[in-house]
């Protein structure tokens, strides 16, 4: 290594068996006097190296720390856009946002346009995306604590309370059920027709016991990871086992635990090992710990039985279409942050709306506000919710269903 000192020559002692005596006994203390000298040499050598040993160790250390920090900091994704002459072009997921970024060299050749690629807060790639990652980043939705609470959500007081005590105090206080000896439910299946709040409640859970929030789609699984979707099962679990407590959420069950159809197409073969995979996930979940798994569908009806069996989704809450009062309460969540004006009457909109969603009724707030914006006004008027009204009722043209559970 070029840092070593070089070591000192060693000394050589030649006794010429015919020397006088006191020549050799002069010989040998001149020897001695050599080697006590190298030996102090090579020992403050010892003393050099030790001293850069543990300097080395210590940058060991704080490169460790380094690199532990830069893998664990959060990256956002990002799509390479176009490779001009050295530099990338980046659009970063979410936000859309476009940026021109420059990349090392080596890792210039290994880009092409599409790769998905991790970005740090300055934009520079950290790492282009395998499949495998890749899809593991896109297919969930990971929230370390969602904002959504209880009080965001409108008439769903009984709902709110099913939940409560079948994810919440399991998480919570899981000693209340081993004290009476009963086994909380292993998982919770929101059904209802969409729109109604059910990813809500589940994101409320989440907030409410510090718990990660981890949502996959089922019908992405099979439309969009075709081959992945069993892996991505068990992904799920697993990351939600790195992170406990944790909710996990699957929205759309119905796309992977569908009645099997007649049809025995491949499609049809993938889609049943992806939900062959959920259920030895749930079957073998006792020993899982604190995590919660919570399913919504909008198509109960559709449901292979076999997925709602005890020690499956075991716990069926229905989560209906919002009657007046649960109406007029969620449009008074959904109007809390505007500027109503003092003829506003939320009972009437909420009378004039029976048949809307949850969803629908917080488009109707925000049309109203855009109603309000275009004539000028900062205040929101009763006749905005009526033009709004008008607006939504005319867009649902006969035929469109709007809601098909
Ligand atoms: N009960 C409710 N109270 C307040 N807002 C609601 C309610 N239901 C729906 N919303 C509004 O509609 C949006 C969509 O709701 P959410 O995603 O929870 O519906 P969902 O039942 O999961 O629908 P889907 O079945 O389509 O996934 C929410 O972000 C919220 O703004």
């Amino acid at each position: 290594m070029s840092h070593s000192p070089s070591l000192p020559d060693r000394p050589t002692l030649n006794l010429d068996p015919d020397m006088p005596v006191d020549e050799r006994l002069a010989a040998l203390r001149e020897h001695y006097v050599d080697v006590s000298r190298v030996h102090d040499e090579l020992s403050d050598q010892l003393e050099t190296v030790r001293a850069r040993q543990s300097d080395l160790r210590e940058e060991v250390t704080d490169l460790q720390e380094e690199n532990e920090a830069l893998k664990t900091s959060s990256l956002y994704l990002a799509t390479v856009e176009e490779l001009t002459d050295d530099q990338v072009l980046l659009k970063q997921h979410g936000n859309n946002q476009e940026v021109l970024t420059d990349v090392s060299p080596r890792l210039y050749d290994k880009l092409e346009a599409g790769d998905r690629v991790a970005i740090n807060d300055s934009f520079a790639i950290q790492t282009l995306l395998d499949a495998e990652t890749d899809a593991r980043a896109q297919a969930m939705e990971i929230a370390e604590k969602p904002t959504v609470t209880y009080e965001d959500i409108g008439g769903l007081e009984s709902q709110i309370q099913e939940v409560r005590e079948a994810v919440e105090d399991p998480l919570v206080n899981p000693e209340k059920f081993e004290t009476v000896g009963i086994e909380p439910p292993t998982g919770v299946l929101l059904h209802g027709p969409p729109g109604t709040g059910k990813t809500m409640m589940a994101k409320a859970v989440a907030n409410r016991t510090d718990a990660t929030f981890i949502k996959m789609a089922g019908s992405e699984l099979v439309q969009k990871f075709i081959g992945e979707g069993a892996r991505l099962v068990r992904d799920l679990f697993e990351l939600a086992a790195e992170r406990e407590p944790a909710i996990i959420f699957i929205d759309e069950i119905d796309a992977i635990a569908s009645k099997r159809t007649e049809s025995k197409t491949s499609g049809d073969a993938e889609v049943q090992r992806t939900m062959m995979q959920l259920l030895s996930e749930m079957d073998g979940f006792d020993q899982r710990g604190d995590i919660s798994i919570i399913a919504a569908t909008n198509r109960f009806d559709m449901l292979d039985r076999a997925i709602l069996r005890p020690g499956r989704f075991d716990r069926l809450i229905e989560v209906p279409e919002p009657d007046a009062g649960g109406r007029k309460q969620i449009l008074s969540i959904h109007t809390r942050r505007m500027q109503l004006d003092a003829g506003v009457d939320l009972e009437r909109i909420a009378d004039d709306t029976d048949g809307f969603s949850g969803a629908e009724i917080e488009s109707l707030a925000t049309e109203a506000g855009m109603f309000a914006i275009r004539e000028g006004r900062t205040e929101v008027a009763n006749e905005d919710f009526e033009a709004a009204l008008e607006k939504i009722e005319d867009e649902e043209s006969p035929g469109t269903p709007i809601a098909f559970y």
